[in-house]
């Protein structure tokens, strides 16, 4: 293949070096977001599930652009996402999120609290279908993020989707799914596999979508931010 001159890659792949710059150029993460980064990624492995901090700083962006007051986040784990949504949210706001465990909690509100917005989160322990299905008649959100178990994306996204006011925000985490989405047979069979084309029914259905205005991004493992039409 004949080498690319300067400038020539519209698509550039994203190296760690470059990840690190593109951090590095966004405004700088406070100590709270640095001290729950640094407790997460001691856990081990499964700190790769956190959202990374330059889609932390996109989601409290994205609410403060739209003014939220209600956000449900499905899928806790150490809490940035909880956080990052409650540091957007308008006065008065609120942030729902849900985790199946418990495991993780004492590291996210530690954090919330440091941060002082642990009196806008609402926490729940419970699988997200029976947060879902608790919540009171007429409850309406101006953002919903889907970051929870992938394989039950389509059915949190027909809940959701009658929850989410006109104007308001579907965000959609892992949508690329570490590439399996082009081809979900090329995943280990089992829950990977699933996963994988639980996400790829998702994509198309909101691409499709006559009520979404629908923007996948490449970041990290790709987020999908979608608009419900006024
Ligand atoms: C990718 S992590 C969430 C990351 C988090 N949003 C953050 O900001 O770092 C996924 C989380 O979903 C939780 N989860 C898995 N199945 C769930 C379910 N059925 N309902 C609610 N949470 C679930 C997992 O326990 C895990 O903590």
């Amino acid at each position: 293949m004949p080498a690319q001159r300067f400038g020539e890659v519209k698509h550039l792949p994203i190296s760690p070096a470059m990840r690190d710059y593109m951090v590095r150029s966004c405004s700088p993460s406070d100590p709270v977001v640095e001290s729950l980064v640094t407790q997460t990624t001691e856990i081990g492995d499964l700190a790769i599930m956190m959202v990374p901090q330059e889609q932390a700083a996109l989601l409290t962006l994205l609410t403060r652009l739209i003014a939220a007051r209600n956000v449900l986040d499905i899928g806790t784990f150490t809490g940035l996402s909880a956080l990052s949504f409650a540091r957007g949210v308008a006065p008065g706001g609120r942030v729902l999120t849900c985790d199946v465990t418990e495991r993780w909690a004492n590291i996210a509100r530690e954090h919330w609290k440091r941060a002082e917005v642990a009196d806008r989160i609402d926490f729940r322990i419970a699988p997200a279908q029976d947060t879902l299905r608790a919540l009171a008649p007429g409850t309406a959100f101006d953002i919903v993020f889907l970051d929870a178990d992938k394989e039950n994306y389509p059915s949190y996204f027909r809940a959701v989707e009658p929850l989410l006011r006109p104007g308001g925000l579907l965000i959609v985490d892992n949508v690329l799914f570490n590439g399996y989405v082009l081809d979900p047979q090329l995943a280990q069979a089992g829950l990977l596999r699933d996963a994988s084309t639980a996400l790829r029914e998702l994509n198309a259905t909101l691409a499709a979508h006559a009520r979404f205005d629908t923007v996948m991004l490449p970041i990290a493992d790709g987020l999908t931010i979608a608009r419900k039409k006024d």
